[in-house]
């Protein structure tokens, strides 16, 4: 199935699925074996597009707290936050849906940021990747880090970053992102409690 083809935004998807139209993926040659990419994702049940409103009933917020602690969020929260974020624009939620059982399997979200640095360029951030563990091991995650960052490539990002423990530094590596020594410290204030 891949990608949803062009014209097909009904006005559900969080940003228009053409964007993942000709990602180019010809540099990661090697790097996907065997090869696979976002329309041509190696099975025709796997289809590669935007979030869509009615992925909160596939599953999107429960695959979510395989990534991190989400908490209570209802079906009106997920569509507040939705809304914000399309309102917004710079929010390129993208997840991978195993059509045979409507269930999000995958996501990867790329968050864009205007600078005025950089001739007034554009900044990406990788953010909130997952793929659920009965799917892991099969490229999916390589699929979906992979087609966020060429998407940001496609929207003219002169850089790509993301923060990540230890253990997944070979992982991104794998995929070209590189620690750059004297510039690979993470830092933060957290204002919520943390969970117990
Ligand atoms: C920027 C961020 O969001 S960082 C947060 C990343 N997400 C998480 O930690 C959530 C829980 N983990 C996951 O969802 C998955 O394990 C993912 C997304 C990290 C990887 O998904 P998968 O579909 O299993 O990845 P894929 O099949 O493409 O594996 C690629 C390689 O990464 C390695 N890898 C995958 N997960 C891990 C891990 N947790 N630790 C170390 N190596 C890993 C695999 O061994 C594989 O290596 P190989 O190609 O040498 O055999």
């Amino acid at each position: 199935m891949g990608a949803p083809k062009k014209g097909t935004n009904d006005g559900s998807f969080l940003y228009d699925p053409c964007l993942l139209q000709g990602l180019d993926w010809t540099s990661l040659q090697g790097v996907m074996s065997p090869p696979i990419t976002n329309t041509a994702p190696g099975e025709e049940w796997l289809c590669v597009r935007p979030l869509q409103v009615d992925d909160f009933d596939k599953g999107f917020i429960s695959l979510l707290s395989q990534l991190t602690t989400v908490g209570k969020v209802s079906r009106m929260d997920f569509l507040r936050q939705f809304l914000a974020m399309e309102k917004s624009g710079g929010y390129y939620v993208t997840v991978i849906e195993d059509t045979r059982h409507k269930s999000i399997i995958g996501a990867a979200t790329l968050v864009t940021e205007f600078k005025f640095i950089h001739d007034g360029g554009l900044r990406g951030r990788l953010e909130d990747v997952v793929v659920n563990n009965t799917y892991r091991g099969k490229q999916l995650g390589k699929l979906i880090v992979m087609t966020v960052t060429l998407l940001a490539k496609k929207l003219g990002c002169y850089k790509m970053s993301l923060d990540c423990k230890d253990p997944l530094i070979a992982f991104y590596k794998s995929l070209g992102y590189k620690l750059e020594p004297g510039n690979a410290n993470s830092m933060i204030i957290r204002y919520e409690t943390e969970p117990s």
